[in-house]
């Protein structure tokens, strides 16, 4: 389906809507428009893909268009992903310090971040989905806590946390620029067969 010149982006989070608008900037011009829109949506229990497609059909029916949203997940290896979409409340509850210590137990440190985009071009329409994962291990918080997990996540081939990365590096190598871009692209090849 053609890609529609407006595209609304729902989220309640203004952090991701600074790294989308700054990831979607830089780079090829867009072959759309974003449009933020700042809606609450719920948190939903599943696989993290049904999770950001259900997101994704309950945001097209509430703008009445062309919609994309996105999970973010924070999934620790020893834990078999957990976790996963559920790190909201675990972030929440447990705290930076809370979430290492559920690895305590562990050897294994490692973990993935990831973000799943899911983008319709109406209500009536099935969304797809666009995966994009960093991996990393999880450490003792540092660097400023301005946003979620940041802190405790250094992404693999870094010995810097995302917290502690200036922003044009956590936004070329993070989950949700390697989700978006993705997106981008069916985006881009759509919007070339229609024109
Ligand atoms: O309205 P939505 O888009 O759902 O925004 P949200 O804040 O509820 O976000 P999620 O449901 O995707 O939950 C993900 C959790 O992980 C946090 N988070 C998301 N992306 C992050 C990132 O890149 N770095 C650190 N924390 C992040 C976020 O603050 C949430 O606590
Ligand atoms: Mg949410």
């Amino acid at each position: 389906m053609a890609t529609p010149k407006k595209i609304y982006f729902a989220t309640g989070n203004k952090k991701k809507l600074e790294e989308v608008t700054a990831i979607l900037q830089s780079g090829a011009p867009l072959p759309f428009v974003m449009e933020a829109v700042k809606l609450d949506l719920p948190e939903l229990q599943g696989e993290p893909e049904e999770i950001s497609k259900e997101k994704c059909r309950i945001a097209a029916k509430l703008v009445g268009g062309a919609v994309m949203v996105e999970d973010t997940s924070l999934c620790f290896n020893a834990l078999k992903g957990l976790p996963g979409p559920y790190i909201k409340w675990f972030l929440e509850k447990l705290g930076h310090d809370g979430l290492n210590k559920m690895l305590a137990g562990f050897d294994d440190k490692t973990a993935y971040a990831q973000c799943i985009f899911a983008y319709t071009t109406g209500p009536e329409v099935e969304p797809i989905v666009f995966v994009g994962r960093t991996p990393g291990r999880i450490v003792a918080a540092r660097g400023p806590p301005d946003f979620g997990w940041d802190p405790i996540f250094e992404p693999e081939g870094f010995e810097t946390t995302y917290a502690e990365m200036d922003k044009e590096t956590k936004n070329k190598i993070s989950h949700r620029y390697r989700s978006l871009d993705l997106l981008r692209s069916h985006l881009q090849h759509h919007s070339e067969k229609s024109s």
